[in-house]
């Protein structure tokens, strides 16, 4: 932080960044696994920063929390187990006990100062926590899926960039594995990063997703504090027939607006529609 600033340097964003307006340092500390640093910001909210990269802010978080967690839970006919890969903040755990069907829905975060810092710094994030549907696990997400094997409707992995304790989860391997331990018709949703950035992370993650999954669709949310302003999520599903772009449940209009500020059936089918560029480089070969 400097002269009251925070900027977002970063290497998978060269000669850009993002730079927040600092009132107060709230958190500094090295975890075993990255630097975590919470601030209030002066105009969005208070903000966790994750080996120097902003991970969510109460201010728009919302966007990217519904729209990774609606877009497939709103695609599967009836998801009763849930798994999160990662969602330290607890913000898509909050958006999942929504979707009443819903058993019971696991966190696994491997970073045990990230769910800490939450509950203290980002409660109406971590007020997913409470819910008495809910499970944390605190370890690494790839070793618990390693024994998982026909066990979840749908996994969401909601993960910081693959710079860091998170790259081991934009591999073949780990999709391989999040593959085997969901249900037929199993539906995954993972963060897939921006298409004015990324575009060769997002084809090698979809080239491996297509030859594991028979539907893959990439769709994305505006998000101002995340590069760029706008972050992807790919969705896949077990099910060939699955037609993902379409929700298949939505909640009533009233309650729908009652529950998201950001998600809605119309947002749903639209988060797919790609810019002429991404559609050219995403497109099945
Ligand atoms: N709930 C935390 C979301 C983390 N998502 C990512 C954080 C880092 C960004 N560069 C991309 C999204």
């Amino acid at each position: 932080v400097k002269d009251g600033w925070f900027k977002e340097t970063g290497t998978l964003w060269p000669g850009q960044a993002m730079t927040l307006e600092v009132k107060e340092i709230l958190h500094v500390e090295k975890s075993l696994f990255q630097d975590v640093l919470v601030f209030q910001s002066a105009s969005y909210g208070n903000v966790l920063v994750l080996d120097g990269v902003i991970q969510s802010t109460e201010r728009d978080e919302f966007s990217y929390q519904e729209m990774m967690t609606h877009v497939p839970m709103n695609s599967h006919p009836n998801p009763k187990k849930v798994l999160v890969i990662g969602g330290g903040d607890g913000g898509v755990l909050r958006e999942v006990v929504k979707h009443e069907g819903v058993e019971e829905v696991t966190l696994c975060e491997i970073d045990e100062a990230v769910i800490r810092v939450s509950k203290k710094y980002l409660p109406s994030m971590a007020a997913g926590f409470e819910h008495p549907k809910v499970k944390v696990h605190v370890g690494d997400g790839f070793a618990f899926l390693e024994d998982k094997v026909d066990s979840f409707d749908v996994i969401i992995t909601d993960s910081s960039d693959p710079v860091g304790p998170a790259a081991s989860l934009f591999q073949a391997k780990f999709f391989e594995l999040m593959k085997n331990a969901l249900h037929a018709g199993g539906i995954i949703c993972t963060q897939c990063e921006c298409i004015w950035l990324h575009m060769p992370i997002i084809k090698e993650v979809m080239g491996f997703s297509r030859k594991l999954f028979p539907t893959v669709e990439y769709g994305f949310t505006t998000i101002p504090t995340y590069p760029c302003g706008q972050i992807g999520l790919l969705v896949c599903s077990k099910d060939a027939n699955a037609n993902i772009r379409e929700p298949l449940r939505q909640w009533p209009k009233d309650q729908e607006a009652k529950l998201c500020r950001y998600y809605n059936n119309e947002i749903h089918k639209a988060c797919f529609v790609l810019p002429q560029f991404a559609k050219a480089a995403l497109e099945a070969p």
